[in-house]
């Protein structure tokens, strides 16, 4: 019985092989750096502790679903494998491993140097993570934090790489060991995770300085300082996923130009300009590796990206003659021109099941059918290839997104290996492929609020790496299952529990699907996380932080022998491999419209309209018999995925609109505030004014009198006219400061009463209390008491009716009036009015309201103020006093420009009465 048939897909049969081959069940404490050769190799339980310190992803929380792929019976594929005696088979030494995460944190570029990194390594393996914005919670009341990620945590990875880790000592520490594997006959899979802008193109590709050349190219270098002089003639070519086919040496040589892949077009000189604007040889790695000089060595190279779920060829606008359907051109991608309008038609290739004839110990993974390999002979030539790749890739992924990889750029190099003894004979050839994975930046739709054609690309960006998270996580959760049951005592039986795996849901994307192999088959995987310290999105970069954890506890075989490969069955031409559909696309193909330009050298800018046409996969004659391989796809879990995907899809668009409404509601409330604000500003603005006018009109009242009583005369005081010519100066004066539209520090216009109020301000004219000399003067005149509750009424006669209905008190008559002698306001030009006497300091005999009255009447006959006189002047303490002052005939009427001064309590009033006739 062939040993191999018994092999089963899945998880299932990665524990049959662990739990039969791996022979020093010893835990392993995870190594700084992956080992150089195979004799410093860590054997590996499949059983481990979990090593990171934070929560890992959830268990999908689901019943395992289970098919044949989960029982370890399953039966070999009906179809028969190659009947050769001489099928080769795997080394008997196999061992797990570990996924090795190596952290790679960005240093900090332009801006980025004024802030504090949010990740501090703590040793060469462990590193902790605080969100920034716990520590701007801490300072600020008002902020909250929305983040569901844990404010700090520590992380656990094989090695950390700090933001001054150059490139050649990055490539020979995380790469160098897979590079050396593939010559050796063992699979890689590196892939670079992060979010964008992390730095995982620069990691895998490289930089623009010297140098900086990435992983990618460092590998190229190496594998070719290391073959040299060991290259076979490149008589079988890799077919599928473990097949080679013969051809004729020669027949690949390549033509790729990349100006001829485009055809005469600007869309050629766009793509000219970038492929020099692409970085290409910047530096070359010296080292070489020591290798078996017994064989020879034939490399292959494709370049493949996923993009929205499909799977596109980056190579593919060079045209080649396969050499077994002679005449046939082999593009995937094509360029013509109609009318001037540039189409550019790409096919999407199928993800196709591996044959059983092609399989290995019944290891069946998938393969991207009509994905092309050319063999390369030279780093130089290698890295033309990629550059190409590069150039398509920026093409295709600037139209989606002009900053960011929208895609999953995939490099794979095949080694074909062959005995120089055996050169000729297909059953000694070895075949071996490392692939270098630079995944797109997983999507912050949060942040970025992308929407439309970007939300679904992002959504499919996130469904791929969800469900590659999930398939690590079910890996993980199987291989702990079997090794539970191994470590029990009396279950080393492990049927049972193999049977109740659960099914690693590879197939719910194509990023996994095409991977799937390395993990189920054997291989070393290494994952590179790029993390930006100083992006903001600390969720998901918790999210990336967590899944290497996670990606830490699964294990993958690797066998120490070499695999020998099966020479497949001749390639079936189909129509796949066919020329693409040339001319205009049917009107019901769905086409993008963009415009592409490029600056070149000599700052020359080029632009290329183009019709973008992506055709989708082609199914060929030969993938019935295909399907016959695939296990059945389980409609639950993919109808979960769909679930998840659409979910999220929703959640993100219910964040978009949460965020358009909080924002509106932030406009609106400001609006209002700003309208209220203002109200009150205007309101107290008028306050202030009214204040200010009141205080105007009572000071200018008071002063009024004063003049009017023409005591500012009087001892060395100005003459009321001094005080005037005083006034008119200082008004000019002070208007002449003040400049039109001026208002004060206050920031409040000017008053129409600003004049008046600089008047006194300025002190041109003594305030009643500043004139010392005058004081005994006034108090003997009249006395001036200031009130808080002072009003000043205009002329309307309100006073007058107000006062007729306040009754007056006893009060109000003793404080109203201070005996003084009448006096008689002297009229401009005319002498100053003679000395009153001073007023009598006994003590009050009479009522005051009596005496205040007859007083006056005394004074103002003393004066000679009688209704014929012209100017005349009277001072009347109150109203009571007014009417019994004024005799029949005579009217109260304020002189113009005189304000009737009124007082509820305790005021004087000054009146200017005239004669009827003066009126
Ligand atoms: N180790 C590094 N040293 C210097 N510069 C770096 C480093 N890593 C990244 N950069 C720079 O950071 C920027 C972003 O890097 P890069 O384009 O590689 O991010 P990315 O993760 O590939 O983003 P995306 O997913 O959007 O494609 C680039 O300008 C790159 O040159």
């Amino acid at each position: 019985m062939n040993t191999r048939s018994t092999r089963t897909a899945g998880a299932a049969s990665q524990a049959t092989r662990a739990s039969a081959r791996t022979r020093t069940p010893t835990i392993p404490a995870p190594s700084p750096s992956p080992p150089l050769t195979k004799s410093t190799r860590t054997k590996t339980p499949v059983n481990q502790n979990a090593t990171a310190q934070t929560s890992t992803l959830k268990p999908a929380g689901r019943k395992p679903l289970s098919n044949r792929a989960n029982s370890p019976d399953k039966p070999v594929s009906s179809k028969k494998a190659p009947t050769t005696a001489s099928k080769p088979h795997k080394g008997d030494v196999t061992e797990r491993e570990p996924i090795m995460a190596y952290l790679r944190i960005r240093p900090a570029l332009g801006e980025e140097e004024a802030t504090t990194p949010y990740l501090d390594p703590l040793s060469d393996t462990s590193v902790r993570m605080t969100d920034p914005a716990s520590d701007a919670m801490a300072q600020s009341r008002f902020h909250y934090r929305m983040s569901m990620a844990a404010p700090s945590s520590i992380y656990k990875f094989s090695h950390i790489f700090p933001p001054s880790t150059q490139q050649p000592d990055f490539f020979a520490k995380t790469t160098l060991p897979l590079v050396k594997d593939v010559l050796e006959g063992q699979n890689g899979l590196l892939f670079a995770y992060g979010v964008t802008n992390s730095g995982k193109t620069y990691t895998i590709q490289g930089g623009n300085k010297g140098d900086s050349a990435g992983i990618l190219p460092r590998t190229l270098d190496v594998i070719f300082n290391s073959v040299n002089g060991l290259q076979g003639d490149g008589r079988f070519r890799p077919v599928r996923l473990y097949g080679a086919e013969r051809c004729e040496p020669g027949n690949d040589n390549l033509f790729y130009n990349i100006r001829a892949s485009a055809g005469e077009s600007s869309f050629a000189a766009v793509l000219s300009d970038l492929a020099e604007s692409t970085p290409g040889d910047i530096d070359t790695d010296p080292t070489t590796l020591k290798l078996d000089r017994n064989y020879e060595y034939s490399i292959w190279l494709s370049y493949a990206e996923i993009y929205n779920e499909k799977v596109y060829d980056l190579l593919g606008t060079i045209e080649d003659d396969d050499g077994s359907t002679p005449g046939s051109s082999r593009r995937n991608t094509t360029a013509q021109t109609f009318g001037g309008q540039t189409v550019l038609t790409r096919k999407a290739l199928t993800v196709k099941p591996s044959p059983a004839s092609d399989s290995i110990e019944g290891i069946t993974g998938k393969y991207i059918a009509d994905l092309r390999h050319f063999r390369v002979t030279s780093a130089t030539e290698a890295k033309e290839l990629v550059k190409l790749g590069q150039v398509h890739r920026r093409v295709f992924g600037t139209l989606a997104n002009a900053q960011s990889s929208r895609s999953h750029g995939m490099v794979t190099i095949k080694v074909l290996r062959s005995h120089r003894g055996e050169r000729n004979n297909p059953d000694a050839l070895q075949m071996s492929r490392l692939t270098l994975v630079d995944l797109a930046g997983s999507e912050r739709t949060k942040h970025t609020h992308t929407t439309g054609d970007r939300l679904r690309e992002a959504g499919n960006i996130n469904k791929s790496l969800m469900v590659l998270g999930q398939c690590m996580e079910v890996m993980r959760s199987n291989q702990n299952r079997v090794a539970q049951s191994l470590s029990g005592p009396g279950r080393s039986d492990t049927k049972v529990v193999r049977k109740g795996l659960a099914l690693v849901p590879f197939r719910h994307s194509k990023l996994t699907e095409v991977l799937m192999d390395y993990f189920e088959g054997d291989g070393r995987v290494v994952m590179i996380v790029n993390v930006n310290p100083y992006d903001t999105g600390y969720d998901e970069n918790s999210h990336v932080m967590k899944f290497s954890a996670l990606a830490r506890e699964v294990h993958t075989a690797t066998n120490n022998a070499p695999a020998p490969r099966v020479l497949a069955a001749p390639t079936k031409p189909g129509p796949a491999r066919g020329p693409l559909k040339s001319g205009l696309p049917p009107p019901n193909m769905p086409t993008r419209k963009v415009t592409i330009s490029s600056v070149g050298p000599n700052r020359r800018v080029s632009e290329a309209h183009l019709e973008i046409v992506e055709e989708d996969e082609e199914s060929g004659p030969d993938d019935e018999e295909d399907d016959e391989d695939e296990e059945p796809i389980n409609p639950l879990v993919d109808a979960l995925f769909d679930e998840v995907e659409q979910l999220r899809m929703k959640l993100h668009e219910a964040e978009l609109r949460c965020a358009v409404v909080e924002a509106e509601t932030r406009e609106e409330v400001m609006k209002e505030m700003e309208e209220r604000m203002l109200v009150m500003q205007q309101t107290y603005s008028r306050r202030l004014m009214s204040e200010l006018e009141r205080n105007e009109k009572k000071m200018d009242a008071k002063i009024d009198m004063l003049h009017q009583a023409g005591l500012f005369g009087q001892n060395g005081t100005p003459q009321q006219g001094d005080i005037e010519d005083e006034d008119m100066e200082a008004d000019e004066s002070y208007m002449q400061d003040r400049e039109p539209g001026f208002s004060d520090e206050s920031g409040i216009a000017p008053s129409p009463l600003a004049g008046k109020t600089a008047k006194t301000k300025a002190g041109s004219r003594p305030r009643p209390s500043e004139i010392e000399g005058s004081e005994s003067e006034v108090e003997r005149s009249i006395a001036i008491e200031d009130d808080d509750e002072d009003e000043v009424h205009g002329e309307d006669g309100e006073e007058e009716e107000e006062l007729d209905e306040e009754p007056l008190t006893e009060d109000d008559e003793e404080d109203d009036y201070v005996p003084s002698p009448p006096i008689k306001q002297p009229s401009r030009g005319k002498p100053a009015p003679p000395r009153l006497d001073p007023p009598s300091k006994g003590p009050r005999s009479s009522k005051p309201g009596q005496r205040k009255v007859s007083t006056l009447v005394d004074d103002m006959d003393r004066l000679g103020l009688d209704g014929d006189a012209d100017d005349s002047v009277i001072i009347v303490p109150d109203r009571k006093a007014r009417k019994a002052a004024v005799p029949e005939g005579i009217e109260y009427v304020p002189r113009p420009g005189v304000t009737d001064v009124g007082k509820k309590k305790k005021r004087y009033v000054l009146l200017l009465i005239r004669t009827r006739g003066i009126s």
